[in-house]
């Protein structure tokens, strides 16, 4: 079946897979690098986001703790003037402990300050009126509050207010502890991560408002993000289900990024780290566009050279066609010749030059075998005046006859053999066979040229006859030759001749 096709077809078919091969291997290998890029991706956004997340966590904490050891200590120590002046110290103390802290504030039920870390009270500030301050009021839980950012009245920088409510000895509100964190501390620990020049990070509150974004722009601070994607999707999450990953365009520029996300463990935000997908996937993309650049020149040179193989193979193919053809072509000829060099043109018959040969070898074969050899030799009576009456080549036309029917009536065992002997001369040689059956093979012959009727004007018989002389000889090493065996036939053919023509006769013993 694959013999079917040619050299050349599984020469083509060779190039043509392994420049497919090559092709095919590099966009299999650059698939799989595409999607090794993007999952370091996803793994360096969610080591960023838990960094960022367990920072925050850490940091609020920090603060929160100062914030409850304030509530314990005016609640159980009361607000007596070195009571406060007690608490003031701790809560110096603890701001410059705490780089995060911008400053510590106790607030009355009216939202007057009481004390603070700085040892300042003024009482141009009321914050009665902040989020953080109405909530205590009406929620009577004890927990921390982290509210949205604001800019400071104080200082004016954005700050993150976490907060603790201060009861009165009744159990009813007392007023607020606050702690403000400075956005900017955030800020300078985000800045420290690389996020590429295209990524993002951000602190969002659960209540989807944004606390801080790096790359920074104070105009979002405090913004809301409940519309965007991103938030929509986390809050989908419920529970662990809110670590994550996804893609989203960017709600601020539109960018798309990958987004790790992750909720703080003890306070209502979630960080997350944005990676840009372009930006992520450009690396992959020039060394993909270089390799395949390679791999396509490669796969044309294999082509290219595969083409002209193929085209050298073809020519050789054909070469060889052509020398097979030209070979053919000689042995034919060399066969027609062979047989022409052995073979009498006008009879058909073995010529003299095949008979003596076959004489040789069938003699010394008679010799070693102790075998009788035969021989018939046949000549057409009156042929000249034949030739005289008809034409010569009416003669060679009964020649042809003649030699016809002693074809069809020779013996064709190997060995057996008739040959033009001479003229209008036909020899019979047949091996292993004696007189009996070598008279009865020539008489075959005589009669059936007899019965021919060949008309013959010149012949005292009115038409064509041959006459045959047999001879047999058991050779015997140095005593027989084998041009005996013809004389022999020769002699006794000269008999029938002279006893009358169309007859056989058989040499003397
Ligand atoms: N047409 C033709 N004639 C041939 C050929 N070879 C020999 N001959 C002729 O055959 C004749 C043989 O004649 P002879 O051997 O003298 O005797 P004959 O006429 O056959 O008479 P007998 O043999 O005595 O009966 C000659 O005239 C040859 O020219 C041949 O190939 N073609």
């Amino acid at each position: 079946m694959l013999k079917r096709y040619s050299i050349t077809f599984w020469a083509t078919v060779f190039v043509s897979v392994v420049c497919l091969s090559l092709v095919g291997i590099d966009v299999w290998r650059s698939i799989n690098a595409r999607s090794g890029q993007l999952q370091e991706m996803e793994r360096l956004g969610a080591n960023v986001a838990r960094a960022m997340a367990q920072q925050a966590d850490d940091t609020i904490k920090a603060a929160d703790t100062a914030l409850a050891d304030v509530v314990e200590r005016i609640e159980t120590e009361g607000q007596s003037e070195a009571a406060l002046a007690r608490v003031q110290k701790q809560m110096a103390a603890q701001v410059a402990n705490l780089p995060q802290l911008v400053g510590l504030f106790v607030y009355d039920e009216r939202g007057r300050w009481i004390v603070n870390s700085r040892a300042v009270l003024s009482q141009a500030y009321n914050n009665s009126d902040r989020e953080y301050f109405i909530y205590h009021r009406l929620h009577q839980d004890r927990g921390p509050h982290v509210g949205d950012p604001v800019i400071s009245r104080s200082t004016g920088k954005w700050i993150m207010p976490v907060s603790r409510r201060l009861n009165k000895p009744d159990g009813s509100f007392g007023g607020v502890v606050l702690a403000t964190l400075d956005i900017e501390y955030f800020r300078r620990f985000y800045q420290s991560f690389d996020v590429g020049a295209r990524g993002a990070v951000t602190l969002v509150s659960n209540s989807g408002v944004l606390m801080l974004r790096q790359p920074y722009d104070s105009e979002r601070v405090g913004g809301s993000m409940r519309e965007s994607e991103l938030f929509r999707h986390y809050l989908k999450q419920g529970g662990s289900g809110r670590i994550g990953s996804a893609f989203f365009p960017s709600f601020h520029d539109g960018e798309v990024r990958l987004n790790s996300f992750r909720p703080l463990e003890h306070y209502p935000l979630f960080v997350t780290a944005a990676l840009s997908r372009e930006e992520m996937l450009e690396r992959w993309r020039r060394d993909t566009f270089t390799r395949m650049l390679g791999v396509l020149v490669l796969a044309a040179l294999i082509g290219f050279f595969g083409k002209r193989l193929v085209g050298q193979i073809k020519l050789r193919e054909q070469a060889e066609a052509e020398l097979r053809k030209a070979r053919d072509a000689l042995e034919s000829a060399n066969r027609t010749l062979e047989r022409q060099a052995m073979q009498d043109g006008l009879t058909g018959l073995a010529n003299r030059r095949q008979f003596d040969v076959t004489l040789g070898n069938e003699f010394s074969r008679a010799m070693r075998h102790e075998d009788t050899l035969a021989f018939i030799m046949i000549d057409v009576d009156y042929f000249k005046q034949y030739n005289d009456v008809y034409g010569h080549s009416a003669g060679d036309e009964v020649l042809r006859s003649v030699s016809k029917l002693i074809r069809a009536l020779t013996p064709k065992r190997p060995g057996d053999l008739s040959a033009r002997y001479g003229g209008e001369e036909i020899g019979i040689l047949l091996p292993n066979t004696d007189i009996n059956g070598a008279q009865a093979v020539a008489e075959r012959i005589r009669r059936a040229v007899e019965n021919l009727q060949l008309p013959h004007r010149g012949s005292t018989f009115g038409h064509v006859t041959l006459s045959a002389g047999v001879a047999t000889i058991s050779p015997q090493r140095g005593i027989h030759l084998a041009s005996m065996l013809v004389e022999a036939a020769d002699k006794a053919l000269y008999v029938a001749k002279s006893e009358g023509r169309n007859r056989v006769c058989l040499a003397e013993p």
